[in-house]
């Protein structure tokens, strides 16, 4: 049975069907890339996995358990943990005291929420700025605290929402290696991002979205090779031209 199993999950915005009908499977232990054209509901359905958003019409079960309807606190101790596009941290905490207090708020004891901090700094390359408040970080380097902090309780399922926007190369390949690590240890992530080398770098398996609905799954370079979705991306294209 698949870790979250996602079934017909439909989201509207009064007359826009921004989710219409989508389903996929997240396997335990598996990198799932989560790709498509702007606008194709990506970012909406992970507001739906992680409470974010009620869902129209659907179900999501994780270990077979309906999960659909509960809010993010509850999803989050559940070990169902989300990413934003948008980064957010605390700016006028330190580095360090974001990440402890994260754990905290996931259960963890204060040493336990100390050692795993310093861990994560180091993992990061943070650690030469853990006792800066975050605001004085550059836009990586909160990216990647926001990042860590997902990983003080490793989740059973990691949501990550363009991770390596804006994010300098070497932060990037920081982010992309910290994956690549958690994954081979059993680490279960689904990646939503529009940075098609690191997808196809990290992602065995990827499902394209379009219009909200999925257009393709399967192996991520066949996915990426279908008519079906290079007509969609190549859609997306003329239509930026056409706003020129
Ligand atoms: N809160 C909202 N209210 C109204 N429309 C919304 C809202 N959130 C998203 N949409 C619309 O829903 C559609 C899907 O948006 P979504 O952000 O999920 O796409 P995406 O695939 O994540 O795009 P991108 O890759 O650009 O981030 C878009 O047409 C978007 O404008």
């Amino acid at each position: 049975m698949a870790l979250l199993q996602i079934q017909g999950i439909e989201k509207r915005f009064g007359g826009l069907r921004a989710v219409d009908g989508a389903s996929m499977d997240v396997h335990q232990g598996e990198l799932l890339g989560l790709i498509g054209p702007n606008g194709s509901g990506k970012t909406t359905l992970l507001n739906v996995l992680s409470g974010h958003l009620p869902a129209d019409a659907g179900s999501v079960s994780l270990d077979g358990k309906n999960v659909l309807g509960l809010n993010p606190t509850q999803l989050t101790r559940l070990g169902v943990l989300r990413m934003f596009q948008m980064t957010r941290v605390f700016n006028r905490m330190t580095a360090f005291d974001n990440l402890v207090v994260c754990g905290l708020a996931l259960g963890l004891h204060e040493a336990q929420a100390y050692e795993r901090a310093e861990q994560l700094l180091d993992e990061l390359k943070l650690s030469h700025v853990m006792y800066l408040d975050a605001g004085q970080l550059s836009g990586g380097q909160r990216k990647l605290l926001e990042f860590g902090a997902c990983f003080m309780v490793p989740p059973r399922v990691a949501l990550l929402d363009e991770p390596f926007a804006a994010v300098h190369p070497i932060m990037k390949e920081t982010m992309s290696e910290f994956i690549r690590r958690r994954n081979a240890a059993g680490q279960t992530f689904v990646l939503v991002s529009h940075d098609m080398p690191v997808v196809v770098d990290l992602c065995p398996r990827s499902v394209c979205m379009n219009a909200g609905k999925v257009l393709a799954e399967g192996n991520t370079q066949d996915v990426l090779q279908s008519p079906a979705v290079i007509e969609a991306y190549l859609g997306e294209e003329s239509e930026e031209r056409d706003h020129v």
